[in-house]
């Protein structure tokens, strides 16, 4: 793959400061996986977009993919809910298994899948409902009308997402009156209001401003306590901030995986290293 004759590691872009700070030492080999990818290969048409990805996403952690564009990253992220089975010209080949199940076997359900896999995009994309009834949609499409059923689960999720004290008193407000961070922690909190059991974030706070931004890697750090969490991001500092471990891709393939604060101080390969520097991408 590379190359590391003549590699030197050079200083990071990333300032130690701005490293997570882990309560615990991580280390890959001791967490339960809950995501298992198995030489998985993806083509749209020809193109062959993933080239045998292997990696094991563990349980109640953050996972970060990052890369240059075209790489892979939301390709990947979306074989984990199955959003590529909507593109017709995409043939997927290996294995992702979720609690050692096939999530491509002929028996999964994909609706049920992609409810305890829930995805929140780059823009937010609340629907032109109330407040209150964005978080409820995902209940009621289950058939729950019960109003303290409800209640219950729309302030809970709104609490979840940091965001009840500055909605509670305008829920039956649309949606679209909220600023765009608010946009994305609605969606977050429509996201979780189905109990999911991973959360995938694709490019989450790339178009909102660096305080609504702030506010959902915080929230992030909450809610991995709860979900699973995968997210991408073009932004070094914020995996390094969000992340607890970090796959760095490359033209499909996953060049190095490994505990974010030692990718991003010590990285083993020299595409990374040239990567998290600023040398491409
Ligand atoms: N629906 C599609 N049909 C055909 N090709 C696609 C489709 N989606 C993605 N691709 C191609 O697959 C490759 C990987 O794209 P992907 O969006 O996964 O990369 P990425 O790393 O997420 O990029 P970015 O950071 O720019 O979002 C690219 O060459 C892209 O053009």
């Amino acid at each position: 793959m590379t190359d590391n004759r003549t590699y030197t590691p050079r200083r990071a872009f990333v300032k130690a400061e701005e490293l997570s700070k882990p309560r615990e030492k991580l280390n890959l080999s001791r967490e339960k996986i809950k995501l298992d990818v198995q030489d998985l290969r993806l083509q749209y048409g020809k193109d062959e977009a993933l080239k045998g990805i292997t990696l094991g996403i563990p349980e109640k952690r953050v996972t970060a993919f990052i890369g240059p564009s075209g790489c892979g990253k939301s390709t990947l992220l979306r074989c984990f809910n199955r959003m590529n089975d909507l593109v017709d010209i995409c043939r997927i080949q290996g294995k992702i298994l979720m609690d050692s199940q096939d999530i491509y076997g002929p028996n999964v359900d994909v609706a049920e899948l992609r409810r305890q896999i829930g995805m929140v995009f780059q823009k937010p994309n609340p629907f032109p409902k109330s407040i209150y009834e964005n978080v409820a949609y995902g209940l009621r499409l289950q058939g729950v009308n019960d109003r303290r059923t409800l209640d219950e689960v729309v302030e809970n999720s709104l609490r979840g997402a940091a965001l009840w004290d500055e909605v509670k008193d305008r829920l039956q407000d649309n949606a679209f009156g909220l600023s765009g961070g608010q946009q994305q922690r609605l969606v977050i909190a429509r996201a979780i209001a189905i109990e999911p059991e991973v959360l995938l974030l694709d490019e989450p706070a790339s178009a909102l401003d660096p305080i609504s931004t702030l506010k959902i890697e915080e929230l992030i750090n909450d809610l991995k306590t709860r979900y699973t969490i995968v997210i991408v991001t073009h932004n070094m500092q914020q995996a390094a901030r969000v992340s607890d471990y970090t796959a760095f891709m490359y033209m499909g393939e996953m060049v190095e995986y490994g505990v974010t604060n030692d990718m991003f101080t010590n990285p083993k390969e020299k595409q990374t290293n040239d990567y998290i520097t600023g040398r491409f991408g």
